[in-house]
């Protein structure tokens, strides 16, 4: 089930690099809320904080807090947060010695599913969300890097959605693929969303702008503004997304 994110006051360094400020923010359920903004100001840093996976990172921290509707993130398992907040990243990357199907069930197996046909029914029903089944329905058993790229990362979404999210995080998830994969990564966004609250950081503003619902504009680690996708485009409140959407830097 979608649960929308409430971000209050995150701080993040690397090392002694403050690389976010005093981010406050609502990611609502439902919704797809692009993040944007220059290379190097925080956008994968602040999807990466939404999960837990920033503090991975020998010598990186954060403070403030990330509620789950009433939740805390940081009052529960980072385990169970990365469960409940799955991560697709820039280049597909389908665990390269298992087959299509293991790929999807790997994480349910851990998590203590054994039985064959539940997990057979999971891996279906997230493959044909991910419009994927009718392409791989006939090679569960193979490698899954026989697929091609914009199969992998779609399978990647698949692996994200078998394990029932409330949220999904995207990290440029087609930049490294072709226009006809870019649309449909996009399109299969623009349906899971009934189910999911989806962050997606992305470079290309016009992405922004066909898929999200809310966009949110970063600057050297701080968040310049935040809102609705249209209005941000075609009014935005601060002179520096204006800037920055009419490519006079970035
Ligand atoms: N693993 C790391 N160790 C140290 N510093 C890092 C690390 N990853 C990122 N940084 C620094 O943190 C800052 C924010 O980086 P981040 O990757 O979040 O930006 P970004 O907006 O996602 O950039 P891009 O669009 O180029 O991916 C940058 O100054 C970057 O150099």
């Amino acid at each position: 089930m979608a649960k929308s994110l409430h971000v209050q006051n995150i701080n993040a360094w690397f090392s002694d690099q403050l690389v976010l400020k005093h981010i406050h923010m609502d990611l609502s359920a439902n919704q797809i809320t692009a993040i944007i903004g220059p290379s190097g100001c925080g956008k994968s840093t602040f999807i990466r904080c939404l999960n837990r996976m920033h503090e991975t990172v020998p010598g990186a921290r954060v403070t403030g807090d990330i509620f789950l509707e009433e939740s805390s993130i940081y009052q529960m398992p980072a385990t169970e947060v990365r469960r409940r907040i799955g991560m697709v990243f820039r280049e597909p990357n389908p665990f390269p010695t298992l087959s299509i199907f293991d790929n999807l069930t790997l994480a349910l197996r851990l998590g203590g599913m054994r039985n064959h046909r539940q997990l057979r029914e999971r891996a279906e029903r997230s493959l044909r969300v991910a419009g994927l089944w009718d392409e791989v329905k006939d090679k569960l058993n193979q490698n899954a890097l026989v697929l091609s790229l914009g199969q992998q990362q779609r399978l990647c979404i698949a692996r994200a959605l078998a394990l029932e999210p409330d949220v999904l995080l995207l990290d440029e998830p087609a930049s490294a693929l072709d226009p006809v994969s870019t649309l449909q990564i996009e399109e299969l966004m623009e349906q899971i969303k009934k189910d999911l609250t989806i962050v997606i950081v992305t470079h290309n503003l016009q992405q922004a702008a066909r898929i999200a619902d809310t966009t949110a504009f970063f600057l050297d680690g701080e968040l310049v503004e935040w809102g609705d996708t249209s209005l941000l485009f075609t009014k935005p409140s601060d002179r520096r997304t204006e800037d920055y959407i009419a490519g006079r830097f970035g």
